[in-house]
């Protein structure tokens, strides 16, 4: 008897403030990633589980990939990043991050080289190892510039504070937002306290007006005041739940917690940190808006498992 062996797929399992991923290193372009078999790897029961998948792809090998190069010719690597859904997202916090740490894993980076400059759907982003903040674990941390972000808004956002209004299930009244982009959509809302933010319920998507033509990631925040760092520079902290595009609510969002920090910045006006604590159901992160007009992300990154999928199982049914 002939034993055909069915055709497996090697994955790895990561998460950034439990933000979870399923890895693949397909450097030479050989997988076929449908938007079934994204469902199907990120799917919790019948899958590896994830909010996402992530493949590790060579720049060259992709249209997108082609341009980073263009951008930066050190940006080897490409994050082909996808929301659980199958959807194609531009861009990931978390996912960078845990993308750096795959990539160490695998032997295509060495933190003590240097950056890391990265391709995305947003543009090339860099990672660096940084030390992790007293008091906030001991995973190990890395930080991201997210590059360039502003307000679609403009300045008429800027004065009101909103240029959109969210309906939030579990909420009485629909509450005014301001759009964010950080190389893709969000939209923050600032609730009143803690008991607000327990109450709201994410299992559904909330209803955004106008309607953004390509979705949104929606995150509600709580300001929880200001201290002062050892340096005397002040940071700001804050708690955020988030409900993703093409996901639904997760327990962390890298692009979210920025979004958050420079709305409630924009709110809070002249004199505000630009240094930010984001309290996520998954962990903590840390913002920073740089003078240069990017903002920055740091947080950690943690590889837990990997497996050998079998894809037959995996699609049958599909
Ligand atoms: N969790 C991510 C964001 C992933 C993409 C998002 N759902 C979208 O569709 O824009 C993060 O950490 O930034």
């Amino acid at each position: 008897m002939t034993v055909v062996a069915a055709p497996t797929l090697h994955v790895t399992k990561g998460h950034g403030t439990q933000n979870d991923f399923v890895l693949l290193d397909d450097r030479d372009a050989r997988v076929e990633l449908s938007a079934a078999l994204v469902r199907g790897l990120a799917d919790r029961r019948a899958g590896v589980g994830g909010d996402g998948v992530i493949r590790v792809v060579a720049s060259e090998h992709l249209p997108e990939g082609v341009a980073a190069l263009a951008e930066e010719p050190a940006a080897h690597w490409f994050m082909d990043y996808r929301n659980g859904d199958g959807s194609v997202a531009e861009m990931c916090g978390n996912g960078v991050r845990v993308f750096a740490a795959y990539l160490e894993r695998l032997g295509l980076w060495d933190a003590a080289d240097g950056e890391l400059a990265l391709g995305t759907r947003a543009g090339v982003r860099r990672v660096r190892r940084v030390e992790v903040p007293a008091g906030i674990g001991d995973d190990v941390w890395y930080a991201v510039d997210m590059g360039r972000w502003h307000l679609p808004g403009g300045a008429d956002a800027v004065r009101a504070g909103a240029d959109a209004e969210v309906d939030v299930a579990g909420l009485e009244v629909a509450r005014a937002g301001l759009s964010v982009d950080v190389g893709n959509p969000h939209v923050v809302l600032a609730l009143g306290d803690e008991d607000e933010l327990a109450a709201a319920d994410l299992s559904r998507a909330p209803q955004v007006t106008p309607v953004p033509p390509n979705g949104t990631n929606v995150e509600l925040v709580v300001p929880l005041g200001e201290h002062e760092a050892p340096d005397g520079s002040l940071v700001g902290r804050l708690r955020m739940r988030v409900h993703e595009r093409g996901v639904g609510e997760t327990r962390s969002c890298g692009t979210g917690a920025c979004a958050a920090a420079l709305a409630v910045r924009t709110w809070a006006g002249v004199g505000a940190p630009d240094v930010w604590l984001v309290d996520v159901p998954g962990g903590t992160v840390r913002v920073s808006v740089l003078p240069d007009g990017h903002v920055e992300l740091a947080g950690p990154a943690v590889l837990v498992a990997a497996a050998d999928v079998d894809l037959t199982a995996l699609t049958a049914g599909r």
